[in-house]
This record gives C-alpha cells, sequence and structure tokens, in this order.
C-alpha cells in the first residue's frame, strides 16, 4: 500500500528514468579502497563526506574452495614454509568485481582508488608480464590472461617463518641484529621479504632468473589497476629488511646480501601518498571506470589501519585480523630487537611502530572450537562468566610459532606458578584472550610505550565487533577502548589515503578526514581493573622468560 502511494506522487513531468534516478550524472568524487588480506579480499566504496557507502569481499576458503587454502594459506610439509596461490588473490579481485557489476556499482563516479596488502608476501612477475599487462583484453577475466605471468605461482606470505639461515646472513652483512634495525627499522625476521627473495634466489635460482619484477601484495594489487608494475610505498618498503627508513631508499649491503640484480627487480620506493598513474584501459572498457581515476599507492595492510582509523600520536591501535598487531605512531624512530619501525603512511616526516602476533584470530577459532561449540556467542559468555584476573591462572597458547615472543606451544600455569596440564573450559577461555592481551600489553611498555589516564585504543579487525573481548583489552590495558563503525579499517584507510594522494602531499592528511565519522566508544576499564593486572602482568612476563629459557635451552 504504501509503496503504492508513494509512487503515485511521482507526476508526469517530473519523471526520470530508473537510471539516472539511480546514477545521476556526476563529476567523479568517490574513492575506492581494496584490501589484499590473509583470508579474503575486500573493498570499501567512500563518497565525498568521507560515508562507506558499499562493501564487499570475497572470501578465499569459502568463495574459491579450489585453491583448497585454510585461512588463505597453504602450510607446506615443513610447517615453516606458508605460501598462497597468486592466481587466487587475482580470481578473487575478478569475482568481487563482477559482484560490483551485479549490484549495478557506479565505477564512473571513481576519482581514485588505493589499497592495502597483507604485509611482507612478495609476488615475483617472469619475464614479458609488463606486456601481458599492458595489453590486457576487456572481454577476459584478468586471471585468464595473466596466468603464465608468473615465475613462482605461490607467493611465500608474512606467515612463513622458513628463512632463519637468510635472517643470520643478512644481520651478520651489516654487522649485526641491531645495525641492521638501526637501518631497516627491524632485525632480521623470517616473513620479512627480502630474507624471502634470499631463499627463492639460493634455492630456486632458475625462477629467480626468470623474474623481471618483485612485487608486495600491496604493489602487485596496485600493478592489476595500473596495467604496469606499481612502485613499492616506503610504508610497505619498511617491512622488507632492505630500506634504509631514514634516507627511503634501498640499502644497497642489504640488496647486496640477498640476490643479485636485486634493485632492478623492485624498482624505486615512493612515498606512501603518491598518485602512481591512472586506472588501466582494461578497467575503463570492462567496468566502466572513468578513464581519469588515480592510482594512489597501495600500502600494507597495518599502515593503511593507521590511516582508517586516524590514529593520532599517543593512541594505540590494537588490530585484531588473522593476525593480531599492535600499533603507535612515532616522532623519532628508535628501532630495537623487538618490534617494528615503518615509514608513517600518511606523514613522511614521521613513523609507525609495530608489534605482531602470529597467533591472533586463528588461535581463538582453534579454542573457540574445541571448548565452545564453534560459537563465538558460546566463547563470550565464558569470558563473561570468569572474572578478572582468572582466579591468578595464566595461559599462553601459540599452535605456530609466535613471532613476539618466539614460542611455540600451549603452556597453562596455576595460581602459584605451577605447569598444570588443562584447566576448566571457562577458564582456558578466559587464559587465552587474557594472555594475549597481557603479552600485547607487556611487549609494547618494553618499546616505551606508557599507559596514561587519556590513552586511547582503537580496536579493528574482525575480532573487534566482539563485545567480551574488547571488554577484556579494556581491563587489561586500564584504557578506554574505541572501534571504527566497520571492521575493515585498512579498506577504509585505503579509500582515505586514496583522497589523500588527489589532494596532494601538502594537505595534511588529518584536514582530509576532517568530515570522516569518528570511532565509537566500545569498552571502559571495570572498576579494580588496575589492581588485578598490575599484579598479574609482571608474573605473566617472568612465566614467558621461564618458557622462553626452557624452550630455547640454556645460554652459553
Ligand atoms: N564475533 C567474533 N568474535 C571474535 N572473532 C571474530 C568474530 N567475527 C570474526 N572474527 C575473527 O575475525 C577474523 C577475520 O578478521 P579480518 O580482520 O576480517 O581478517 P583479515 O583482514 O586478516 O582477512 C576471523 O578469522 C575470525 O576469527
Ligand atoms: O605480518 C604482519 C605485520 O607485520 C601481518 O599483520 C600481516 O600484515 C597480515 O595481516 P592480516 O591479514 O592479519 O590483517
Amino acid at each position: 500500500m504504501e509503496e503504492e502511494s508513494e509512487g503515485s506522487e511521482v507526476s508526469e513531468e517530473s519523471e526520470v528514468s530508473e537510471a539516472e534516478f539511480r546514477e545521476p550524472f556526476r563529476c567523479p568524487v568517490d574513492c575506492l579502497g581494496w584490501d589484499f588480506s590473509t583470508q579474503q579480499v575486500k573493498v570499501v566504496a567512500v563518497n565525498g563526506e568521507m560515508e562507506v557507502y558499499y562493501d564487499s569481499n570475497v572470501h578465499f576458503d569459502s568463495h574459491l574452495p579450489e585453491f583448497r587454502t585454510v585461512g588463505g594459506v597453504h602450510v607446506q610439509k615443513d610447517e615453516l614454509t606458508v605460501t598462497s596461490p597468486v592466481l587466487m588473490w587475482i580470481q578473487a579481485l575478478d569475482r568481487l568485481l563482477e559482484n560490483m557489476k551485479e549490484d549495478c556499482f557506479n565505477f564512473a563516479s571513481l576519482l581514485a582508488v588505493s589499497g592495502a596488502g597483507q604485509q611482507h608476501g612478495s609476488v615475483y612477475w617472469k619475464a614479458g608480464a609488463s606486456q601481458a599487462l599492458a595489453n590486457l583484453s576487456p572481454d577476459l577475466p584478468l586471471h585468464e590472461q595473466l596466468k603464465a605471468c608468473f615465475s613462482l605461482c605461490d607467493s611465500p606470505v608474512w606467515m612463513d617463518s622458513s628463512t632463519t639461515p637468510q635472517c643470520r646472513q643478512l644481520e651478520a652483512t651489516v654487522g649485526g641484529a641491531q645495525a641492521l634495525s638501526c637501518l631497516t627499522g627491524s632485525r632480521a625476521y623470517e616473513r620479512f621479504t627480502g630474507n624471502q627473495i634470499a631463499k627463492v634466489y639460493q634455492q630456486n635460482p632458475v625462477a629467480y632468473s626468470q623474474t623481471e619484477r618483485i612485487s608486495l601484495v600491496s604493489s602487485f594489487a596496485a600493478s592489476l589497476f595500473l596495467g604496469a608494475y606499481a612502485p613499492i610505498d616506503y610504508s610497505d618498503g619498511s617491512g622488507m629488511n632492505l630500506l634504509q627508513i631514514h634516507d627511503k631508499v634501498w640499502s644497497q649491503a642489504c640488496l647486496n646480501a640477498c640476490a643479485p640484480h636485486l634493485e632492478e627487480r623492485l624498482g624505486q620506493p615512493v612515498p606512501s601518498c603518491s598518485v602512481v598513474g591512472t586506472i588501466s584501459p582494461y578497467f575503463v572498457q570492462r567496468y566502466g571506470f572513468h578513464p581519469d581515476c588515480k592510482v594512489v599507492a597501495f600500502t600494507g595492510d597495518n599502515p593503511a589501519s593507521l590511516a582508517g582509523m586516524q590514529l593520532k600520536e599517543g593512541d594505540i591501535a590494537v588490530s585484531l585480523g588473522t593476525s593480531d598487531t599492535l600499533f603507535v605512531w612515532l616522532r623519532e624512530p628508535t628501532p630495537s630487537l623487538e618490534g617494528h619501525v615503518f615509514c608513517n603512511p600518511v606523514d613522511p616526516q614521521h613513523y609507525m611502530a609495530l608489534l605482531c602476533f602470529k597467533n591472533g584470530s586463528l588461535m581463538r577459532e582453534k579454542i573457540r572450537d574445541e571448548l565452545a561449540s564453534c560459537s563465538w556467542n558460546e566463547f563470550s559468555k565464558a569470558l563473561q562468566a570468569t572474572e578478572m584476573g582468572n582466579g591468578g591462572n595464566l595461559g599462553f597458547y601459540f599452535d605456530v610459532m609466535e613471532i613476539t615472543p618466539e614460542i611455540t606451544g600451549r603452556y597453562r600455569f596455576n595460581a602459584d606458578g605451577y605447569e598444570v596440564s588443562a584447566f576448566p573450559r571457562d577458564v582456558e577461555i578466559r587464559a587465552l584472550v587474557e594472555g594475549q592481551f597481557m603479552a600485547k600489553r607487556i611487549h609494547a611498555e618494553r618499546l616505551g610505550y606508557r599507559v596514561t589516564p587519556r590513552t586511547k585504543i582503537l580496536a579493528t579487525g574482525g575480532a573487534s565487533r566482539n563485545s567480551a573481548i574488547l571488554q577484556v583489552l579494556a581491563d587489561v590495558f586500564g584504557a578506554t577502548v574505541y572501534v571504527t563503525d566497520t571492521t575493515n579499517s585498512a579498506c577504509v584507510g585505503a579509500a582515505y589515503r586514496a583522497f589523500h594522494g588527489t589532494f596532494g602531499a601538502d594537505v595534511p592528511f588529518s584536514e582530509v578526514v576532517r568530515f570522516a565519522p569518528r570511532p565509537k566508544l566500545a569498552a571502559t576499564p571495570n572498576p579494580g581493573a588496575a589492581q588485578v593486572y598490575e599484579v598479574l602482568l609482571p608474573q605473566y612476563a617472568k612465566l614467558e622468560q621461564r618458557i622462553l629459557s626452557q624452550t630455547r635451552g640454556p645460554t652459553k
């Protein structure tokens, strides 16, 4: 009835065709942000008022089951090598673009696109691939035309921890772990791209010699939109153990230590807010993008999240995606043996510090499946049914070799500090989540971060939609937790960065996001939380040291 009366109000003169009504002609004013993350490709569209008006995703395991990934990756037999099929990422992009077309998405309204990618992963383009990229036929999907363009079909990703020999070699070449950290922002880490490239060169020299270009996941995705090789940006480039973070040039010593003729395969890095070109004619012809649509350099998912959360100096961001990461804005870099310093993605003068925890969402999912009937609801009820501090029971859950700290296995300790083999169900669930957040606070404080009464925690990633988890985060840190409307802050950050790129680097990022929705309050610490965790945090740190010394063996 209501529909009928609304319809009858439209007069003959004022009638417009349905297409015109839905898609009024206007200059391109919107931006698109992509995220090529571990488990899925996601996209959001943001309008000139900084509102997200469209979002969608393609999930690798469930939407592209033919690639047989688990959590978006393949863990190889050695259990250290972890890869993803590069064609799966391209096929996911094809699928997502087709879905957008079916949704009548107005590609012509796009002023610019930018994006994010899981950090550290590398893509190996075969000689001749640039020709294929530049000559794509609009009649076919990308994956059908780019099949033969890679010298490695399986790209090493951030979960890989198989490059310990290459790491030691790189550190030795530049004068040790601290020297490498001072130069590149991090000591050598197995997942960092330079060490991954060194392994490819050493173990698969034929593939290396056939490679004309090496991209990060972020610059690989940008290359698809550009129809040409896109440069690596300073911020994601900082996750390679190759870029001198002060001078923003490749370190010749590090390049030489990893593989020959590497600089020509990487291309020159660029500031993160650079416009790297206009959209490839393929996208104009196949999807109707505006031919002037700009491509702004893609960056890492964590730097993009910093932008999406509008992180300010003093705030601390906690991303609960496949990995858990914690990051802060830094004015002066003080690289150490723990954590990473990256170039800042929105302010070329500044930096960001990051800690990465590998046993994040996938570990929580495992415990949920083992103890809470595969239900987040039940998992959350267990958190709510247990007391802050968990009666002094503490747990460590690292089913895969953790990055911070380097420990593997599950360890449980009762209130007297004795190791026990099991906890009751609800205690186990709280021990997992409390332990994960205590580790984050302890390691952030080792980097010099201090929680103050004004500390704001900004949470994002899939698990940030779980209020019981956020409550534990607020209690352990003794700080208020805020969330953005979307759990996809990397995508939203990519779209904000697309605007930033088109406005120009002279416009401060804070101006670009002046009217963007502000993060909303999600949890405040419970009374008494500070007293509980004041006692528990040093105990957790001590036990972590105990496990480390037991698993590393006696120090010589
Ligand atoms: N309600 C929830 N409670 C806790 N975790 C959740 C919930 N919903 C989703 N997640 C977690 O979010 C993870 C995905 O996070 P997301 O940020 O989308 O990942 P990525 O960007 O790395 O692909 C899943 O692995 C899942 O464990
Ligand atoms: O290795 C790191 C950061 O150093 C990871 O944070 C990856 O960037 C993967 O991100 P998600 O897919 O978990 O968001």
